[in-house]
């Protein structure tokens, strides 16, 4: 690989605080890498030791092929920065800011292209100070551009932005892309990762958690399916849970949730089942898992399986009833007793007791 951004073992301590605690990552040329995490994850600490803002604490980061602290003068002409707060002078308008940071800028592309890309044009007369927080983000984006950069460095640039200059921004993120552009970009929404990143990093605590493609990343989550039985139907009735490629169930006042890593196998029995065994599934639901699920696992720091968008503690089974995996084929495991739950128990020749 290409590597435009390549960090080995990177650190980054604050007065003994370890906000980044030693992460691996490249960044191909042309690439657009996402970097995701809860609060205080050490997102902008790692951006701005790729941007050559800090020396590290610890281990190395390479962008273009330099040091970008100790080379700053051979990388910084070549990146483009947009950071989480611009800082500008809010007493001048759009146009002169936008005109003072081109002529700081080696081969600055014309001020109103900058502006055009960034639908600022009819904000030019603005000053800073009247703009909207979307409008300054947008403004940011424009100065982050004005040097035509290899690589763009984008801290939450869509924060504040409504949903229309949301994708207007991605179009644009999109067609630097196309252009050749090398983007690692530091978002809170897990749609735009899902837009535009070819790949992406979730950190946690100042480490990465999973990394790959979205579709790698999701492919590590199970999917679910969950349907209510008949009150006069129970749950061993089903063939064999793991042979169905479950991995783990809850039966929950007659609401029963599976997770399988084959969707289509589970679903495809567990049909064929109820139509030999003239069942109805009500409220039947199957879906593959999204980068919501992984993001949310990775923020709560263990598996859980309550209902979706519940993600409290699997421990408290009051809340969530009965929870377990299926570690024996042919064996529907053995469940916790709750109050709010209709099973008890499965024995292994899949009687449910
Ligand atoms: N200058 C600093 N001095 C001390 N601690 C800091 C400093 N800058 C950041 N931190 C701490 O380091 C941790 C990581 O912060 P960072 O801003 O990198 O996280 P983040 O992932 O970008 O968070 P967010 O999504 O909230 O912007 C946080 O706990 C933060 O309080």
């Amino acid at each position: 690989m290409n590597a435009v951004i390549e960090t080995i073992g990177l650190k980054r301590n604050y007065r003994g605080f370890e906000a980044v605690r030693g992460i691996d990552f490249t960044v191909a040329r042309g690439e657009l890498f996402a970097l995701l995490g809860t609060n205080g994850a050490g997102k902008t600490s790692t951006l701005e030791l790729l941007e050559g803002q800090d020396v590290p604490t610890g281990g190395s980061v390479r962008v273009l092929g330099h040091d970008p602290f100790h080379d700053r003068g051979k990388v910084r002409h070549r990146i483009g920065v947009m950071l989480q707060e611009g800082g500008f002078p809010p007493e001048l308008t759009v146009l002169e800011t936008v005109r003072m940071w081109a002529g700081c800028t080696t081969g600055a592309r014309p001020v109103d292209e900058a502006l055009e890309l960034t639908s600022l044009s009819g904000r030019r007369a603005v000053r800073v100070k009247q703009l909207s927080g979307g409008e300054r983000r947008r403004l940011d984006l424009a100065l982050a551009l004005l040097g035509r950069p290899e690589v763009l460095f984008l801290d939450e640039p869509t924060t504040g932005l409504d949903a229309q200059s949301r994708r207007d921004t991605w179009d644009l993120i999109r067609e630097l892309k196309a252009q050749g552009t090398t983007v690692l970009l530091t978002t809170h929404y897990l749609e735009e990762a899902e837009q535009l990143a070819d790949r992406l990093a979730i950190m946690h605590q100042g480490l990465i958690a999973t990394t790959g493609r979205v579709a790698d990343v999701v492919a590590e989550r199970p999917s679910r399916i969950s349907f209510e039985l008949p009150r006069d139907r129970f749950l061993g009735e089903l063939p064999p849970l793991a042979a169905m490629g479950v991995t783990r169930h809850s039966d929950e006042g007659g609401t029963v949730r599976l997770e399988t890593r084959d969707l289509q196998r589970t679903a495809t029995e567990l049909l064929s089942w109820a139509h030999h065994a003239g069942v109805t599934l009500h409220a039947l639901d199957a879906r593959s898992a999204s980068l919501e699920e992984a993001f949310m696992e990775i923020a709560k720091g263990f598996e859980d399986f309550g209902n979706p968008g519940d993600h409290g503690d699997p421990g408290d089974p009051g809340r969530h009833g009965t929870t377990m995996s299926t570690g024996n084929p042919g064996n529907h495991g053995t469940t916790r007793t709750t109050a709010n739950t209709r099973t008890t128990a499965i024995t292994g020749n899949g009687e449910t007791r």
